[in-house]
């Protein structure tokens, strides 16, 4: 079954109702976004994830130091890079990884085989903030993709109409969404269960 993460939760309503409708993976916002928290935040919220659900703390060209006591502070599972890291800046910190790539162009699904991590987020270019635009890019992009789909997710402008399709011509190993579960700039409890039901479900095109 499809894994789902949900990305750039902030309140607890919302990290509950993800628990509960079997999200696999909370992202939470540690870099500029209109989503972002403070760790202090962070922290409250992670007391409501059970150790079956994986956090996810996303940053965009971090200090490594900072990454290392934000992950220790918060209890991250994994470290999802979003910016411009080296594959040796990832190895040098040395947590669970998931390297996010922005696909314009073929190239940049080939520059993914050059990086030794846990997970391939493939995303569409950004807006305003690195990530979490709505956005969806080609996925035909991946067809000559080098990376194993037991290690893809899957992002960029995924919501519960276009997500069935996406397991069904993707087959990753996880689908991700952030602005396809927000009504009106806030994410919604209705809209979060929804994708996780049809993501898991797989039915719905
Ligand atoms: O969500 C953000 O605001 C964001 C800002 C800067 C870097 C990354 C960001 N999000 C990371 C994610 O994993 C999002 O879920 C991913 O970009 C897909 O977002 P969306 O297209 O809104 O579903």
């Amino acid at each position: 079954m499809t894994k789902v993460k949900i990305c750039g939760l902030k309140e607890i309503e919302h990290v509950e109702t993800a628990v509960k409708a079997g999200a696999d993976f909370i992202g939470f916002m540690f870099a500029p976004s209109k989503r972002r928290i403070t760790v202090e935040e962070a922290v409250e919220l992670a007391k409501a994830i059970p150790s079956t659900v994986k956090k996810v703390g996303v940053f965009v060209n971090e200090e490594s130091a900072t990454i290392r006591q934000i992950a220790k502070e918060v209890g991250l599972d994994y470290i999802q890079y979003h910016g411009d890291e080296t594959p040796e800046q990832i190895q040098g910190i040395g947590l669970p990884a998931i390297k996010a790539f922005s696909i314009r162009g073929e190239e940049d699904v080939m520059r993914a085989a050059t990086y030794d991590v846990d997970y391939y987020l493939f995303d569409a270019p950004g807006s305003d903030f690195r990530g979490g635009s709505g956005k969806s890019f080609d996925w035909m992009l991946l067809d000559k993709m080098k990376i194993p789909l037991e290690k893809v997710i899957l992002a960029g402008g995924l919501n519960n109409e276009n997500v069935g399709l996406a397991i069904m011509l993707v087959e990753p190993f996880a689908v991700d969404v952030s602005s396809g579960v927000e009504v009106d700039g806030r994410k919604s409890s209705a809209a979060i269960t929804n994708f996780i039901e049809t993501a898991k479900g797989e039915l719905i095109l």
